[in-house]
């Protein structure tokens, strides 16, 4: 029987909304005529209360038409405690915005799957040969995460590009554990490298009692090649092995959405940029979202194809609720609740309008972590 194999991604705010789309168009562009396109399924893990209540229908639609399975989550048992507790470590990133990436550790519950292959949001696979990665460790098993190595401390991986295989067991150390323990970042990186990585030595015992066989495998550089990256062998390094390159990911605070052009003008952004201009044109976008804010850049956009409207999509879209929603066109799956009940709750999307900036970015706003907590309504404490 083939392998089912799951390429997800997460989102728990809008402000990477572009990031993430972008990202799904780029995957199915990749695939088409692939060997594994039949295997692969397109998912995004994305906040119940930012899927239900932030998004227009539009969006939603858009949304849905990219990934495959939108499968809603619930946050972590004690996740309040657990972004109270890293809070100090987090200050030293500068990243308030990072304290629910620990809802990666859900990952593993994705056990309707064979193999997740997850991805950040700010990451673009340039061409068909980093489905490759699927294929490094055949023998992977549920106690072994592989990634690749980060720049900033390479002992340590980077939690951008990770590849799993769900299981309930692990899934529920992970998240004991992340409760328990401080991270080393505040965020999942540090924690993630605290249960699988033997570098970190920090939790053996706790280890022990899953697996001695718990471990990071390494993988090489090309499948997540971080930027900026601005140590002093890049450069050569960088020329040589430019063109195996599978993978970049756009590290830090600024991504390729969030800012003005001219401020990138490197080949990577620049690819970014046109797989971004490939889903506004093949998917009619100027029709809604005519100047639409990317950062602080309007960006004006107006595509004449004959290709899919987002009209027609958000037709399609309404058929398929009345017909109940078929599960391998547009699966909501939620962790915590019955799923027919997050089927009648989507009958209540508000009436199709345009939203105005619908993907303004503003990470300046003072409240941005007030609002990044509004995605998880009613969390345990
Ligand atoms: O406001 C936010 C912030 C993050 N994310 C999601 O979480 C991911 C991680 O955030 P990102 O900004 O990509 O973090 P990085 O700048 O890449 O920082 C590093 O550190 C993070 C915290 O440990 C790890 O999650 C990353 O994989 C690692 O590359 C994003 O890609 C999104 O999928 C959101 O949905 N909303
Ligand atoms: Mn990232």
């Amino acid at each position: 029987m083939a392998r089912k194999v799951a390429i997800c991604t997460l989102l728990y705010s809008r402000d990477y909304l572009p990031g993430a789309l972008t990202l799904a168009y780029q995957l199915q562009r990749l695939l088409k005529s692939t060997v594994v396109e039949s295997q692969i399924t397109i998912c995004l893990l994305v906040a119940r209360g930012l899927f239900k209540n932030e998004f227009s229908a539009q969006e939603t639609a858009l949304i849905r038409s990219l990934f495959k399975e939108v499968i809603t989550i619930e946050p972590l048992q004690d996740q309040e405690k657990s972004v109270e507790n890293n809070k100090e470590n987090l200050e030293l990133l500068k990243r308030p915005e990072l304290a629910f990436t620990l809802l990666k550790a859900r990952l593993w519950e994705l056990v309707q799957f064979d193999q997740v292959l997850f991805l950040d949001a700010d990451t673009l696979p340039l061409d068909k040969e980093f489905f490759n990665i699927l294929e490094l460790y055949p023998e992977q098993t549920r106690f072994q995460i592989a990634a690749v190595p980060d720049i900033g401390w390479p002992d340590m991986f980077n939690t951008g590009v990770l590849s799993l295989i769900p299981d309930l067991e692990v899934a529920r150390s992970l998240q004991d554990f992340l409760v328990k323990t401080v991270s080393i970042d505040g965020a999942d990186q540090g924690i993630f490298n605290q249960f699988f990585n033997p570098v970190c030595n920090y939790s053996r015992e706790v280890l022990h009692k899953i697996s001695p066989l718990v471990e990071w495998i390494r993988l090489p550089f090309i499948y997540n090649v971080t930027m900026p990256n601005y140590g002093y062998q890049s450069s050569p390094a960088m020329s040589f092995f430019q063109q195996h390159i599978k993978l970049v990911h756009f590290i830090g605070t600024f991504k390729p959405w969030s800012h003005t052009t001219s401020d990138y003008e490197d080949r990577y952004h620049q690819l970014w940029r046109n797989a971004h201009c490939g889903l506004y044109s093949e998917y009619h976008l100027s029709n809604y979202f005519t100047h639409l804010q990317l950062g602080n850049v309007e960006t004006d956009t107006y595509f004449d194809h004959e290709t899919l409207s987002l009209s027609i999509l958000l037709n399609q879209n309404t058929r398929r609720k009345q017909t109940k929603v078929e599960p391998d066109v547009a699966t909501q799956i939620d962790l915590n609740s019955p799923q027919e009940a997050a089927i009648e709750e989507d009958h209540q999307e508000p009436p199709i309008s345009v939203p105005q900036s619908a993907f303004k970015f503003d990470w300046e706003d003072t409240d941005y972590l007030d609002r990044v907590q509004r995605a998880f309504p009613g969390s345990d404490t």
